[in-house]
């Protein structure tokens, strides 16, 4: 196969437990606008011209997932970690797919993702030897805490210069991103596994709109911005 002809595949990891947004489910199934956050972020994917298949990572113990449809399949593999989630996803598609087919990691946390921001990364980066991801330059003065919780003060202000905030998908080819996985228990992105191979991904301007739904008060906002869409 060709780099031209190769394939473009949407991988999304939804087999998190919601700790740090607490909502009594996983977050993924937290309803936005009477539709749950996952269906939404996978909007972009079905719609997507670009796009050839869509899977979705699931803890294997998942009851919730209703969305079976020919668009979508879903994976029962995901693991303790985003990574090992991930990985396990790969692993699972691997055998239908070549060396070099394109590999699109996506986050279910981040609704906001468009077909147009889906098609940014991909004219990006189809043609680039390594890969690349969305991401915003950060906009905030970064302060390094010491002390924590109710003792936190500054220990010292940052430079951001060049600093860029990741978000998703990130997008790489499947045979270099489960090795470089295999090889990183701890990376916590796509990107920072294919960093550690010693390469350099392509950053590709991304938008606040596409933010990661982390915390409680993200769903009130994501209602607000996403729930007539
Ligand atoms: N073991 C895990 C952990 C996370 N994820 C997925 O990775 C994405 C980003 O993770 P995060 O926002 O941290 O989600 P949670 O792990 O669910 O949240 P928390 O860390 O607050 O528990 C989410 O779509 C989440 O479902 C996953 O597939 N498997
Ligand atoms: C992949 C990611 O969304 C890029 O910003 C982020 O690293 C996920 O972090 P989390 O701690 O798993 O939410």
């Amino acid at each position: 196969m060709t780099a031209s002809s190769a394939r473009f595949i949407a991988l999304i990891p939804a087999a998190g437990g919601g700790s740090r947004a607490d909502l009594g489910l996983p977050k993924q199934y937290a309803d936005i606008g009477g539709r749950s956050m996952l269906d939404r972020t996978l909007d972009a994917f079905r719609a997507s011209p670009l796009i050839d298949a869509v899977y979705v990572v699931l803890a294997p113990d998942d009851r919730r997932f209703d969305l079976a449809t020919e668009e979508v399949r879903p994976l029962y593999v995901g693991g303790a970690s985003r990574r090992d989630s991930v990985l396990a996803g790969l692993n699972a598609i691997a055998g239908s797919y070549g060396p070099n087919d394109w590999v699109l990691v996506h986050d279910a946390a981040r609704p906001g993702i468009t077909t147009a921001l889906i098609a940014d990364l991909i004219d990006a980066c189809r043609d680039d030897a390594v890969g690349g991801l969305l991401a915003l330059p950060v906009a905030d003065t970064l302060k390094r805490a010491s002390g924590q919780g109710d003792e936190a003060r500054v220990g010292a202000t940052l430079p951001r210069d060049g600093l860029w905030a990741a978000q998703t998908p990130q997008m790489f080819r499947l045979d270099l991103l489960r090795r470089a996985y295999a090889a990183a228990p701890d990376a916590t992105d796509e990107a920072g596994a294919v960093e550690a191979m010693g390469h350099a991904p392509r950053l590709v301007p991304g938008s606040q709109r596409n933010f990661k739904l982390t915390w409680r008060e993200d769903f009130a906002l994501a209602r607000h911005l996403f729930a007539n869409e």
